[in-house]
């Protein structure tokens, strides 16, 4: 960690000096450093997004300055982190006074600490032990609080925290926030609404998949993910950022909601606000912590990240008796979560191959419970993260390296992936050293190339590389590409295993389909044969086969080269259905399945081939431009040329950078790379233009066209593209201004079950009818279609006065389009 680490640990470790034996001047100079060391980690937290130490360590120092403070009131800085909420605004922002203060919560870490609150409060207000104190219990979500003011009904203002007095204006970052409704009906004529953002689990996990393949900076933790997404200068970044938002409090308001907190939490949710469901009225501190232990069981499972249970008065006449401290509420109090933090040894570093090639290490840990959970994985990003830097080449961990055979800090969030928080140096073993990243393929001993400007090496095996083949297949058939039922993760390894299926397309030959379907789609001697040439890899290589053939119920031996080839030919001889483990019947459905997709819209055909940038959305954006398949090949291919010389410029001007400092090489530098631009063959104008479409395309930037050309040019990858294509009837998918249906430009909720079409289905249609598919009932809704099953969105549905219809409602009010 940084110097603010390191200060940080000494005079955390001070607390084992207890405060009534300091010396005033011990006193003194420890609160000086906590002032200064909490003041950093504040900044770096709530303002820059990324912390530098961990909120364990930080909760802990702001512990031993307030008991420091207690025995000690005459020191007291006027800097005082216990005065303190958040961080000021960050410049860039426009600057929002909050007419009510928006505070931080105290904390309580123990049970024991709940009786003492429910105490405290009676003696406030001079309650005796009979008389009746009920408290809400929710989950604290670990986001950012954002303040909404809605006035007549209309959001006219959205705010930070900031420092509590003044946050930072985000009204047009969250006005892209799904659950954030824009427009309220019955609602008090001004009304500022508070909550939190967040970012669930898997949206956290994507965003960081597409930050890594783009090179650009990962988040540590959803918290930080949220909050880092929220405060963007550029709106349109968080309109691509999914974030999520939980009411459950508020400011200013023109009129009282409720007299109680839960039923002023019901008013919120019925003006179409999300609120959490794990919100529970409790008659005294036993139903609390009954509460506390359930939340904390269902935590794992939420798939968002949540660091406690907040208490809170219920009756608001008594909150209102019970006022606030300088920071802090008197009538709530947080109860945290023990940290998530353990520590163990790193046995290994595995590297695992991935779709777009990238080489991922990941840590193996001797087992180790965090937070109630086994761990033995640790994601580790790339090898600057092992080596000790960001992204962005500042230090982390500061700037310690992680070896195998290290003494590491575990830290788990919930559901995500745990991450290496520390290394203790003391414990590395004296021949230790740091770790090599590879610089070929653990799975097909090709190149790994790191590109400059790239975080993470890849593979520069293509098609050859069975870590790359099976990952792409399985992007191929996944949910939002091609999804073909029955075809799932496994059953794309046990295939691409048997030779059967090596690329897309030869999901469409598989053998058993046709009378004449036993076509062998590749060889697996082929497949051998690069893998043979390394002796260490070919053990491997046979290994994971013949592993794949035991599954299949084929005992080989593998020891035995020719063996495993030749099993897996005998074996590949024969249709699907006589594999152990399919069988007719599902064979016959997987069949069926994958027929029934042949007819595919072009946003899916794009999304599917797993090119580097093509996300969904951008998938779609093309598909909307382009039109036609046809259209989309014509103008990558034209666009060809002006890619290439888009990267040679690029090159040229990398190179440049790296000379700045040298001005003859410079010199010479910049005039190779006008010469790119300028000397013969010329840029034919159709080249340019293609290029120029291209690029303009709302979405997609040059780094995504580069990407895309270069996919569709390279001539293995091309030939895999086109045989795939000929198998498919590519739809295109209607331009929402061009729909005339009934659902053009209304926000639509499915809910319970679908019998006619799936759920992806049903949003693939309604999308292309120029809808937007909205994942939960608000007062933007504008239609609900409910299947068997529905439930709560059905009853919001109801009180907010939206349509609801059935599936055959559905069916019909899209029958003509
Ligand atoms: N690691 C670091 O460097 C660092 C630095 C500063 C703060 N922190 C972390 O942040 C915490 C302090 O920050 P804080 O001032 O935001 O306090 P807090 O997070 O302990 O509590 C207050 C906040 O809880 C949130 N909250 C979530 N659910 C809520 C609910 N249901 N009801 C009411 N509030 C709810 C609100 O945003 C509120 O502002 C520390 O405990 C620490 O863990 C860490
Ligand atoms: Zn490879």
């Amino acid at each position: 960690m940084t110097g603010g680490k390191d200060e940080g640990k000494r005079a955390g470790e001070g607390q084992d000096l207890a405060p009534e034996t300091l010396s005033p001047e011990q006193a003194q100079a420890e609160l000086a450093t906590l002032a200064k060391t909490l003041n950093a980690a504040n900044l770096a937290y709530h303002r820059e997004d990324t912390p530098e130490i961990s909120d364990a360590d930080y909760d802990r120092l702001k512990r031993r300055n307030a008991a420091l403070e207690a025995q000690f009131p005459d020191l007291k800085r006027a800097d005082s982190p216990s005065d303190q909420v958040g961080a000021a605004p960050a410049d860039g922002f426009g600057k929002v006074r909050h007419d009510i203060r928006m505070l931080s919560l105290s904390n309580a870490f123990e049970d024991g600490d709940i009786a003492e609150f429910d105490q405290r409060i009676r003696r406030y207000l001079n309650l005796s032990d009979k008389d009746p104190l009920v408290f809400t219990a929710e989950p604290k979500i670990d986001g950012l609080s954002l303040s909404l003011l809605y006035e007549d009904g209309e959001l006219t203002r959205a705010a930070t925290r900031g420092d509590g007095e003044v946050g930072e204006n985000v009204t047009a970052n969250a006005r892209m926030i799904e659950d954030i409704p824009q427009r309220i009906a019955g609602a008090p004529a001004r009304m500022e609404v508070r909550g939190e953002v967040y970012m669930s689990h898997a949206d956290f996990e994507a965003l960081n998949t597409r930050q890594t393949d783009a090179g650009a900076r990962t988040f540590a933790n959803p918290r930080n993910a949220a909050a880092g997404s929220l405060r963007q200068l550029d709106a349109e970044v968080t309109r691509h950022r999914p974030l999520r938002f939980f009411a459950y409090a508020w400011g200013v308001l023109s009129d009282p909601l409720a007299e109680t907190q839960m039923k002023a939490i019901e008013r919120l949710a019925s003006f179409g606000f999300e609120t959490n469901p794990l919100t529970r009225l409790c008659d005294g501190p036993k139903e609390m912590l009954a509460q506390y232990r359930l939340i904390e069981e269902r935590r794992a499972t939420l798939g968002y990240d949540i660091d406690g249970v907040v208490y809170k008065v219920d009756d608001l006449a008594l909150q209102a008796r019970l006022g606030f401290r300088a920071t802090t509420p008197r009538w709530a109090i947080a109860h945290k979560f023990p940290a998530e933090l353990a520590w163990t040894w790193l046995e290994a570093i595995d590297i695992q191959v991935g779709r777009t090639a990238a080489l991922s290490p990941v840590a193996r840990l001797t087992p180790v419970t965090v937070g109630g959970v086994v761990v033995s994985n640790a994601t580790l990003h790339n090898e600057d993260y092992i080596a000790g830097r960001d992204s962005r080449g500042a230090e982390i961990r500061g700037g310690k390296d992680i070896r195998v055979g290290d003494w590491v800090q575990v830290y788990r969030a919930g559901d995500v992936i745990p991450k290496i928080a520390d290394v203790d140096m003391s414990k590395r073993p004296d021949n230790s050293v740091p770790y090599e990243f590879p610089v070929t393929c653990p799975e097909c001993g090709s190149d790994a190339i790191r590109e400059e400007g790239d975080s993470v090496r890849r593979c520069a095996g293509g098609l050859i590389c069975p870590a790359q083949a099976t990952e792409k297949l399985k992007h191929f058939v996944s949910r939002a590409a091609f999804d073909i039922e029955g075809l799932g993760a496994r059953q794309v390894e046990f295939l691409y295993a048997m030779c059967w299926i090596s690329e897309p397309a030869d999901i469409f030959t598989l053998p058993g389909r046709d009378q004449d379907g036993d076509r062998l789609t590749a060889d697996p001697a082929k497949r051998l044969a690069h893998g043979l040439e390394d002796p260490e890899r070919r053990v491997d290589l046979l290994t994971g086969l013949a592993e794949m053939l035991r599954t299949a119920g084929v005992p080989v031996d593998d020891e035995d080269p020719a063996h495993v080839v030749a099993a897996i030919r005998h074996l590949a001889q024969r249709p699907l259905a006589q594999i152990k483990g399919w069988g007719e019947k599902s064979a016959d459905n997987l069949f069926a399945a994958i027929e029934e997709r042949r007819r595919i819209p072009l946003n899916r055909v794009i999304f599917a081939l797993g090119i580097r940038h093509v996300g969904e959305v951008v998938a779609t954006d093309l598909a909307r431009h382009f039109n036609t398949w046809e259209a989309l090949l014509t103008a990558l291919d034209a666009a060809r040329p002006a890619q290439e010389r888009y990267l040679a410029v690029e090159a040229a001007e990398a190179e440049e950078r790296a000379l700045a400092a040298d001005e003859g090489r410079r010199a010479r530098v910049k005039e190779a790379r006008d010469k790119v631009w300028e000397g013969a063959p010329t840029l034919e104008d159709s080249a340019r233009a293609a290029w120029a479409d291209l690029i303009d395309i709302d979405g997609i930037g040059a780094k995504v066209a580069v990407s895309l050309v270069a996919a569709f040019a390279q001539p293995a990858e091309r030939g895999s593209i086109n045989r795939l294509a000929e198998w498919l009837d590519i739809r295109k998918i209607a331009t929402p201004e061009a729909s005339s249906s009934p659902v053009a430009g209304k926000t639509l909720v499915f809910t319970g079950t679908l019998v006619k079409m799936t759920r992806p289905e049903a949003k693939a249609r309604a999308e292309a009818l120029g809808a937007k598919v909205s994942g939960s009932v608000s007062a933007k809704t504008d239609l609900l279609i409910a299947g068997p099953g529905a439930g709560s969105k059905a009853r919001k549905a109801a009180d907010l006065g939206v349509e609801t219809i059935d599936e055959d409602g559905w069916l019909n009010l899209i029958a003509d389009t």
